[in-house]
């Protein structure tokens, strides 16, 4: 009962009307399928006969249709999939408002727009390569993205836009009025290349008017999402948050539109229903773009796409050791010293399966905790001696002032007999190292605390936060609204940024080794990442934005002079280093160390974790006297 159509699609310039007219010659059509750029066609007969007719006379049939003629040519299959019909969601944050203006205030908005190229000082016009454009109230540049905040334009706004404004202020789509318009006249086939308007030129909320014609945007998230959304004519967006910050908009430069056959309700996502697009032809459109100049810093929670958080000089990928020893200080060692009270106050519940393990231990066990923070796994199983240790001495103290038993120390030498310990954790560290080799030496030095037969249980954070389709709690979090950082559950509030990652368009290109002038090669830099999104390189400054009490956070404000500032809040923001691993990595590392075999490995709310045992001593020279220890005892 089912053909695919070959040739017969709306990526082919066929339209659905014409085609459904050809295929109707064959019989009765129960569905057909035009998926939007494909140059194909799905389509179901009421019964096999119908189908069989259809594929006997049709196929080889030529159809004319925009300016072309195109072959169809048919083939059998045996199922076709409804399923890809899925409705997708907006943006979030993003709004289209039909019938926004009336076709009478359409043709007043039309005419208040004069677009005769003498040069009045009252507007800015300009004739860009793929459309022209004319701004109101101040002038944006192309050359910097970014608006002369000193220079506003006289006369401001055309009257003639004040009632619509009005209504959106009355309607709270925006608090204040804007002051800035951006006029865009879109001719067939032009468009406006994919862009995030720029942070720190305009406030957060962004008005779009369509006239005279219908277009379809396209949005893209950084992860490599993508949206195509219709607006009517007189249809207004409503940009917002996380549509307006961190996914990007443009319009494809094409003549015809591939959009839902009904005009009636023809906004918004249009890949909603496959057997319900068409091709519609563009007209001229002309866009009102509405905002507000910003004057102060944006401090919205996209640093990655941010030009008011982007660091003054972001560290590259180290290399050398000192290069990492550097980078680690800085945005590793120092950074908790400085947050380690906030910090501490969000970490109080033990994943359950690194409470598992520390159950499993027989009574007496000797337990190393390197990397212990506030001390929340020290007591988990009092039946085992524990002890901690940790690169931050505020968090160490935390830790002791706590009861148990810890001690400043760097992972790479931890002052510990070797062969002491029956089991070690380690547990959200190891992603703070920033080269391979120090990364694999830190679980050599673990290994080296164990005895033959000890276990070990490693934790570092995932690449992939979403794993067997289920996202992490990280990046739920960003929906659900409840407080996770590194999948550790958080019961304040705030913290709507302290979970990594970010990402702009720049990026793409920065996260490869480039060359700079002189044919060197040099090392990519380390991005801000958007907290609660997906990782889009492994290393990343992940953003801590200070809360709380910063007398309790010791150093907070007198050493942090050049940390950049929470605009909201007037508190320091932080960033640490992560190098966030890849599936498998964790493991293929281990395996490069001797004396130890992995027991387990496995994927735990965004995180690689290795369950490993030392099977024999190595020919190391603490191992050795280890050796014989052993063999006395
Ligand atoms: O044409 C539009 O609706 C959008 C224009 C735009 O994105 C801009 O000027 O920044
Ligand atoms: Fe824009
Ligand atoms: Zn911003």
């Amino acid at each position: 009962m089912h053909l695919v159509v070959s040739n017969g699609g709306l990526g082919n310039g066929v339209s659905r009307e014409s085609l459904l007219e050809v295929l109707k010659e064959g019989g009765t059509v129960e569905s057909l399928l035009t998926p939007p750029a494909k140059p194909y066609a799905f389509v179901t007969y009421s019964s096999t006969e119908a189908c069989q007719n259809a594929y006997t006379h049709l196929n080889g049939r030529a159809l004319q249709c925009q300016e072309q003629s195109v072959t169809l040519y048919f083939s059998y299959v045996e199922k076709v999939d409804g399923d890809r019909s899925v409705s997708r969601a907006l943006p979030p944050g993003l709004l289209v408002l039909e019938d926004f203006v009336s076709p009478e205030e359409e043709l007043q908005l039309l005419h208040a727009v004069d677009w005769t190229p003498h040069t009045d000082d009252v507007t800015v016009q300009k004739a860009l390569k793929h459309r022209r454009v004319k701004h109101y109230g101040y002038e944006f540049r192309y050359d910097n993205n970014n608006v002369d905040k000193d220079k506003p334009l006289p006369g401001g706004l055309p009257v003639e836009c004040d009632a619509l404004l009005q209504r959106c202020l009355a309607d709270g789509h925006i608090s204040v009025l804007p002051d800035q318009l951006t006029v865009n006249q879109y001719q067939s086939g032009q468009g406006i290349p994919p862009h995030v308007d720029t942070h720190s030129a305009f406030e957060d909320t962004i008005l779009s008017l369509s006239l005279g014609a219908k277009t379809v945007m396209d949005f893209k998230h950084p992860d490599g999402r993508s949206v195509a959304v219709v607006l009517p004519e007189r249809s207004l967006l409503v940009m917002k948050g996380e549509s307006r910050y961190l996914w990007t908009h443009g319009i494809t430069p094409r003549k015809f539109d591939v959009v839902p056959v009904l005009e009636a309700g023809g906004s918004g996502v249009m890949t909603s229903d496959l057997s319900n697009l068409t091709l519609s032809r563009r007209g001229t459109r002309i866009s009102m773009t509405f905002r507000k100049i910003r004057h102060t810093p944006c401090n919205c929670a996209y640093p990655s796409a941010c030009d008011s958080q982007r660091l003054p000089s972001p560290p590259t990928v180290p290399v050398a050791e000192g290069d990492a020893c550097r980078l680690e200080s800085q945005y590793v060692h120092q950074v908790y010293e400085e947050i380690s009270s906030h910090f501490s106050s969000t970490r109080h519940s033990p994943w359950p399966q690194v409470r598992d393990f520390l159950l499993s231990l027989p009574p007496g066990s000797v337990l190393a905790d390197i990397g212990c923070g506030n001390g929340k796994y020290l007591g988990i199983n009092p039946e085992v001696m524990s002890v901690g240790c940790d690169r931050s001495a505020n968090l160490v103290q935390i830790c002791t002032e706590r009861g148990h038993e810890g001690f400043v120390s760097d992972a790479l030498s931890v002052p510990l007999r070797s062969g002491s310990c029956d089991a070690c954790i380690s547990i959200a560290v190891i992603h703070h190292f920033s080269t391979q080799e120090r990364r694999q030496a830190a679980v050599r030095e673990l290994i080296r605390l164990l005895k033959v037969g000890g276990r070990a249980l490693i934790y570092v954070w995932a690449m992939e936060q979403e794993y067997n389709h289920q996202k992490s709690k990280y990046l739920k979090e960003r929906t659900t609204g409840t407080s996770m950082e590194n999948g550790k559950e958080l019961k304040t509030e705030e913290n709507k940024s302290n979970q990594p990652e970010e990402h702009d368009r720049k990026m793409s290109s920065d996260m490869k080794h480039t060359e700079d002038g002189f044919g060197n090669v040099t090392q990519p830099r380390i991005h801000v990442h958007t907290n609660r999104t997906a990782f889009l390189s492994q290393d990343l400054l992940v953003p801590w934005h200070l809360k709380g009490n910063a007398d309790k956070n010791k150093g907070a404000t007198s050493s942090s002079t050049d940390v950049p500032v929470d605009n909201t809040s007037q508190r320091p923001v932080f960033h640490r280093y992560y190098h966030v691993f890849q599936q498998g990595e964790l493991e293929e590392m281990c395996f490069g160390v001797a004396g130890v075999k992995v027991l387990r490995s496995y994927h735990d709310q965004g995180n690689w974790c290795v369950e490993l045992e030392k099977t024999h001593y190595t020919s190391s020279k603490d191992d050795i006297a280890q050796e014989k220890i052993e063999f006395i005892e």
